[in-house]
């Protein structure tokens, strides 16, 4: 199941932040987005996730172009695409719950009525995949407290693993390890190298071109108003065929 995003333009208001850029994420891979702030990398994740339509191209899932479809049928194409934003949203319950929340509602009704009615028993309150997720981003054992008393980086690593636990085809990551330390960011990139290994397709937006380095397997480098290069992630660093997309790496460009 390959998501890509074909020749997309994409401006607000009078404002183009890009046109004529194609992005491919294919099962099993990680596709890093990088490029200063501002560029549109979050807008581009955005158009990938389905929530907004490009102004120009298309976005196709396993070659279909999900904006042709109706808005029932594009929905179960949303379904299949998790996107962790960069500020984590979770809501006043336990940890647990907070990972299961797209489980739940995305559960066919009985099993949804099932898992509520165990719950009210004193029986299972998370899933095992749920439970498996915090596991992945190392917080199986907070997963009874309340998620409000969390710490931002913890906070983060539950959104992940909310993302995780539905197991997605394809998970869109903006920034993940923006507001983390060293140790927290080497969590979340495990986990990243871990769903891929799961054979899910991860798109990653950062800023930190190591972070890409470390996780990619292609790497796209946006400016302008354009995906300059987009390579194997070795050779986007080591021999990029784009003058421009060597500056940026090296940190010659300012912007
Ligand atoms: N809802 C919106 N309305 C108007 N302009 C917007 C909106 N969202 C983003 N923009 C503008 O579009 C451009 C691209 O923003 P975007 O958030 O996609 O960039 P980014 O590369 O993800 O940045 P960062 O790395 O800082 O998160 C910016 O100039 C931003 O101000």
């Amino acid at each position: 199941m390959t998501l890509e995003a074909v020749d997309v333009r994409r401006a607000y208001g009078d404002e183009l932040v890009f046109d004529g850029v194609s992005l491919s994420v294919s099962p099993g891979e990680v596709v890093a987005v990088i490029g200063p702030s501002g560029v549109g990398k979050s807008t581009l994740l955005r158009l990938l996730a389905l929530f907004d339509a490009p102004d120009a191209g298309t976005i196709a899932y396993e070659g279909t172009d999900v904006w042709a479809l109706s808005d029932e049928r594009r929905l179960e194409y949303r379904r299949r695409v998790g996107m962790v934003f960069q500020e984590a949203s979770l809501f006043d319950a336990s940890v647990r719950r907070n990972a299961a929340y797209g489980l739940r509602v995305r559960q066919p009704w009985p099993d949804r009525i099932r898992h509520e009615f165990a719950r009210f028993v004193g029986g299972a309150n998370g899933t095992g995949d749920a439970i498996e997720a915090l596991e992945t981003v190392g917080l199986a054992e907070k997963g009874d407290q309340n998620a409000e008393s969390l710490s931002g980086g913890e906070a983060q690593r539950v959104a992940f693993a909310r993302a995780l636990a539905y197991d997605p085809d394809v998970l869109l990551l903006d920034e993940p390890t923006s507001d983390l330390d060293p140790r927290n960011t080497a969590v979340i990139e495990d986990a990243v190298l871990e769903a891929r290994d799961r054979g899910i397709g991860v798109v990653v937006a950062t800023h930190d071109m190591h972070q890409a380095r470390r996780v990619a397997d292609r790497t796209a480098v946006m400016l302008g108003t354009e995906i300059i290069e987009v390579d194997e992630t070795e050779t986007v660093f080591d021999e990029p065929s784009d003058g421009r997309a060597r500056k940026f790496i090296d940190g010659e460009l300012i912007y």
